[in-house]
């Protein structure tokens, strides 16, 4: 039996893998370092690939010359960064080695599948749409899941598939490529991901709000471990507002996050902290940027939430090498 490190792929190889055992289950937090799928992998002898009933094409896997340096990180220690009221940061410069920082962005940006999402809100009395200002890709499950080796999704404490329509939307497992940074994220932080989120900002015109992740769903003091790869952004940060006649004693925060840096957020940041990446005219930010999230999801609301706001229901985005952008993506 062969001991290569354990991904999710027993399901994404192709041809099929054979039918689970009666309550097998996989995900990222249960996966042992069982192989019964890697004899597929050796005899397709194709390039091998992660593959779901639920993702519009198949993502390679990383290619070796990107896994083997990639093994090495962290590439520097992280800076503790608790020096303002309630806030609690590790920041790595960089996390990812310097050799692999553009293969893997290029990489990344090229085989993914992105969404440009939509969605109402009320504002007021009046219903307002939302153009989300950047291209996203969620992956993931939260712990009351998993995925069985045929990819269904499978309740984490009976081991049966979960009942039909406990999910309004379709869970999509970590493909290979993102898991990988995952699992060497959690061993080098000590913290636990069930999910992993990114934004593409294609240009300094894309660029995400003020706002905190700080919903239930993700337990309390989440930490959520924050990627840089391609252009430089700036990360701003800033105190949420203290109660009346609280002296906030807190100044804002600008991390000038480039490629292969990443950001722990853990403690209070969440409860009690803003980030955003601003808009930015023109220079380095029209290059693209990648940012990828690892996050733990606790309950299905969290499943429910993330795939809303980052798949949703439009079209999809692929890279376009030689219109040099995203471009709607559609099946031949
Ligand atoms: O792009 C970034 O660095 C931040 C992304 C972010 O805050 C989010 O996705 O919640
Ligand atoms: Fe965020």
């Amino acid at each position: 039996m062969s001991k290569r490190p354990r991904t999710l792929d027993s399901f994404f190889s192709l041809p099929p893998a054979k039918r689970p055992r009666d309550g097998a289950i996989q995900n990222q937090q249960t996966q042992g370092n069982s192989s019964e799928n890697d004899v597929n992998d050796h005899e397709t002898g194709s390039a091998q690939a992660s593959m779901h009933a639920t993702y519009p094409f198949a993502i390679p896997h990383l290619p070796p010359g990107i896994t083997d340096i990639l093994n090495f990180a962290p590439a520097t220690e992280g800076r503790i960064i608790r020096d303002q009221p309630d806030l609690d940061l590790v920041y790595y410069q960089p996390y990812v080695p310097k050799e692999v920082q553009r293969d893997l962005y290029e990489y990344l940006r090229r085989e993914l599948f992105f969404y440009r999402v939509k969605y109402m809100i009320k504002r007021g009395p009046t219903d307002t749409l939302i153009n989300t200002p950047r291209f996203t890709t969620v992956f993931g499950l939260d712990v009351t899941s998993g995925f069985g080796s045929d990819g269904q999704c499978i309740d984490a404490t009976s081991g049966k598939p979960v009942a039909k329509g406990a999910y309004k939307c379709q869970p999509r497992p970590i493909p290979e490529c993102l898991d990988r940074l995952r699992t060497l994220t959690e061993n080098a932080t000590g913290c636990k991901f069930n999910f992993a989120l990114v934004n593409y900002y294609a240009s300094g015109d894309d660029s995400i709000s003020y706002h905190s992740d700080d919903e239930k769903f993700l337990g309390v003091e989440p930490a959520i471990a924050s990627f840089t790869l391609g252009a430089k952004r700036d990360f701003l940060m800033r105190h949420k507002p203290t109660p009346a006649g609280h002296i906030s004693e807190t100044k804002p925060l600008k991390l000038p996050l480039a490629s292969g840096d990443m950001v722990l957020m853990k403690g209070l940041t969440q409860s009690k902290w803003l980030h955003s990446i601003p808009k930015r005219k023109g220079g380095e930010a029209d290059k693209g940027r990648i940012n990828i999230t690892f996050r733990q999801a606790m309950v299905k609301g969290g499943t429910e939430n993330y795939y809303r706001y980052n798949v949703g229901e439009g079209e999809v985005y692929k890279w376009d090498g030689s219109r040099r952008e995203m471009a709607p993506w559609r099946k031949d």
